[in-house]
């Protein structure tokens, strides 16, 4: 038994959570509202995130971090990117000694352009922590939750901390794998976010499979193109945490980018939509800077790009789409990690 907490109370906090609490570790979940923490503690369950799911019952609750985290061996990071930075900073001020890190957040940070693991190198100090693994696959939390089937990848530069946080989850319905393509898991994660808001906006639109099927196989060679210019292993991306997540975030309606994205097909502007999700849009954020990413290292990525115009620019979905169809003829195969 390994003493765990995760860090975040959102869905995907409190799913995970529950798989640790279900392999008989000692988990607590740190949640920044005393009332949040009290529910999954004395109520088993966290309605306004995972509504009508029974937690198990040895899954505790706490919203003091120096509490939450007290004697922890392994911390599980689980809050929003935008949120990563505040938090990391704060577990200098409660954390004694050196403790194993997961994060299983996907996004990447507008303007400074880091991932979530530079970021938490960056915020953390080095005595608090001896590596950071990244925790990353198609996984919604609303099927995690009802114990359905679900595969994920572990990734670290060290294999026996992958091996660590694998043996730490994996049971009979949640499988992990591991990898050490750090940078291409992380790239995958966060910017699958984006062409499932775009596949959103197409099935928003009125558009079918056929369409569908275009975006999650160019969007795939997009992010591939980008990652293995960063220094991503290309294999990464016909992975768990690539294609794998692209599949189950395009094609679900559990997906808060896939909904977001049908939301804006169907004419609703950016704040409207924002406004009624009430959970973290991830794509939004991140396809500001994969954008950025994109044009400081010169690799086309014309998905991210039109879905930027609807986002930021004010260009109309329709428009957008004609404008992706309309392209300049291209080679299929031909240039893929190249400059196409
Ligand atoms: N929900 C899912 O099925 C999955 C989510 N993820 C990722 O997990 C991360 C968290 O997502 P969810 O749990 O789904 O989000 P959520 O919207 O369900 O919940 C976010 C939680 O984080 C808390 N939070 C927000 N900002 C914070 C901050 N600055 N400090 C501390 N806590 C803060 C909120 O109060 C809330 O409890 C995201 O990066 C998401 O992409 C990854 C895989 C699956
Ligand atoms: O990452 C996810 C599933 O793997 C969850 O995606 P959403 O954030 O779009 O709900």
């Amino acid at each position: 038994m390994t003493k765990v907490t995760v860090l975040g109370a959102g869905s995907w906090g409190t799913a995970l959570a529950s798989v640790l609490a279900d392999n008989g570790h000692d988990c607590t979940i740190w949640a920044r509202r005393p009332e949040q923490a009290e529910e999954i503690m004395v109520r088993h369950t966290n309605e306004r995130y995972l509504p009508g799911a029974p937690l198990p019952e040895n899954l505790k609750g706490e919203s003091d971090l120096k509490r939450a985290t007290e004697g922890s061996a392994v911390i599980i990071v689980a809050v929003p990117t935008a949120g990563i930075r505040e938090i990391s900073r704060s577990l200098n001020g409660v954390l004694e000694g050196p403790v194993l890190f997961a994060h299983v957040s996907k996004g990447i940070e507008p303007d400074s352009l880091k991932r979530i693991s530079e970021m938490m190198e960056e915020e953390i100090d080095e005595q608090f922590r001896t590596g950071i693994v990244v925790l990353s696959g198609p996984s919604h939390a609303e099927e995690v939750i009802l114990r359905h089937p679900t595969t994920v990848t572990a990734a670290c530069s060290d294999p026996e901390l992958a091996a660590r946080i694998q043996d730490l989850f994996m049971n009979r319905v949640f499988r992990v794998y591991t990898n050490d393509d750090v940078l291409g898991v992380e790239i995958g994660g966060a910017l699958k976010n984006i062409i499932a808001l775009a596949a959103g906006v197409s099935d928003g639109l009125g558009y079918g499979d056929n369409a569908k099927a275009a975006l999650i196989t160019r969007g795939l060679a997009e992010i591939s193109r980008l990652g293995v210019a960063m220094g991503a292993n290309p294999m990464t991306f016909s992975g768990l945490s690539g294609l794998g997540d692209l599949i189950v975030t395009c094609t679900s309606v559990h997906s808060r980018n896939w909904r977001a994205g049908n939301m804006l097909g169907k004419g609703m502007s950016l704040d409207e939509v924002l406004g009624q999700m009430g959970m973290v849009v991830e794509g939004v954020r991140t396809t500001k800077a994969a954008k950025q990413l994109a044009e400081s290292r010169d690799v086309p990525m014309p998905i991210t790009q039109a879905l930027y115009s609807v986002l930021f620019e004010g260009e109309e979905p329709r428009r957008a789409v004609d404008s992706l169809m309309g392209r300049l003829k291209k080679h299929e195969i031909e240039d893929l990690f190249g400059m196409s």
